[in-house]
């Protein structure tokens, strides 16, 4: 049985927000009046296995949003249906009213490590540009522009110095901060991101999460897979906790309830109570 220690300190802000009741109410009024990723009755049948079932939830911005659940429970399949990479049995996911299959090209996607193709022989500024493509068309030039917007999110994520290094050639933490500089440089109002935190170390743990949070605080969408119940899950303002259906949603402090982490891990989490104080 593994056991986490969950305590629910206010979210870890390195930017100078104060989560004043004051601040946070004012956020809330803000995030209720703006455009959201409405979720509804959404299933996924894999062939003879149903992996999600009946899921309703609402993506806010402006908030950092995790998708938690144990193995196998449809956190993956969730993106995926959600930007049409699986298709739909049920339900509808709409943004700003309308289908969000539709609007792709708002959307920033970072799969998992084992989806992409490590060997593919491209340079850490060649995987950088490519997150330019859409808005430059394919085999146009990329303007001075879109070059600005690539360096910049290099400098970013703190990989300028590695720019011509095919990507084959980097530890894994770097190749996922050369991604996330490939999505930064997609300037999307949504940004997916697929376990971004396994195999990664502290600095590039810490760059993601800094981010991360700026993207939120632009009130930009951003979803986030992720398994680990440690520390790192103080960093989500907003939790969506599955296993094949959603067990509970909305802000963080009141989905990690002992109720929610025993249904969505079938008693595999013990949860100390003691340290929510
Ligand atoms: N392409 C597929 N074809 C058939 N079954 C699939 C496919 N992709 C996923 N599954 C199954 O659907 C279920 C949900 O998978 P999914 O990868 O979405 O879970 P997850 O919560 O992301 O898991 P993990 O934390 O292990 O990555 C699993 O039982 C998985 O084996």
């Amino acid at each position: 049985m593994k056991t986490f220690n969950l305590k629910l300190q206010p979210r870890i802000n390195t930017h100078g927000f104060v989560p004043t009741a004051a601040n946070v109410q004012k956020m809330d009024m803000n995030i209720a009046s703006a455009a959201n990723i409405n979720i509804s009755h959404l299933g996924v049948q894999y062939r003879t296995q149903e992996a999600l079932r009946d899921v309703n939830c609402t993506v806010r911005p402006g908030r950092l949003t995790g998708v938690f659940g144990p193995n196998g429970a449809g956190k993956s399949t969730l993106i995926k249906a959600m930007l049409g990479l699986v298709p739909l049995s049920s339900g509808n996911v709409l943004y700003q009213g309308k289908p969000l299959v539709q609007q792709l090209e708002k959307v920033a996607y970072v799969p998992q490590r084992s989806q992409i193709d490590w060997t593919y022989p491209a340079t850490v500024w060649d995987v950088v540009m490519m997150g330019r493509v859409k808005k430059t068309g394919l085999f146009q030039r990329f303007s001075t522009v879109s070059r600005k917007v690539a360096q910049s999110a290099l400098e970013r994520v703190g990989m300028d110095a590695y720019k011509n290094r095919p990507i084959g050639q980097l530890s894994g933490g770097q190749q996922q901060r050369v991604f996330l500089a490939r999505a930064l440089t997609q300037e999307a109002e949504i940004f997916c991101f697929d376990e971004p935190l396994v195999g990664i170390d502290q600095k590039t743990q810490t760059v993601i999460f800094d981010v991360f949070h700026e993207l939120a605080q632009a009130r930009k969408i951003v979803l986030v897979v992720n398994h680990d119940l440690g520390e790192s899950i103080q960093h989500f303002d907003d939790l969506i906790l599955l296993n094949r259906e959603i067990i509970a949603t909305g802000d963080r402090v009141s989905v990690l309830t002992e109720d929610n982490l025993y249904r969505a891990y079938s008693g595999k989490v013990m949860y100390f109570s003691g340290a929510a104080a």
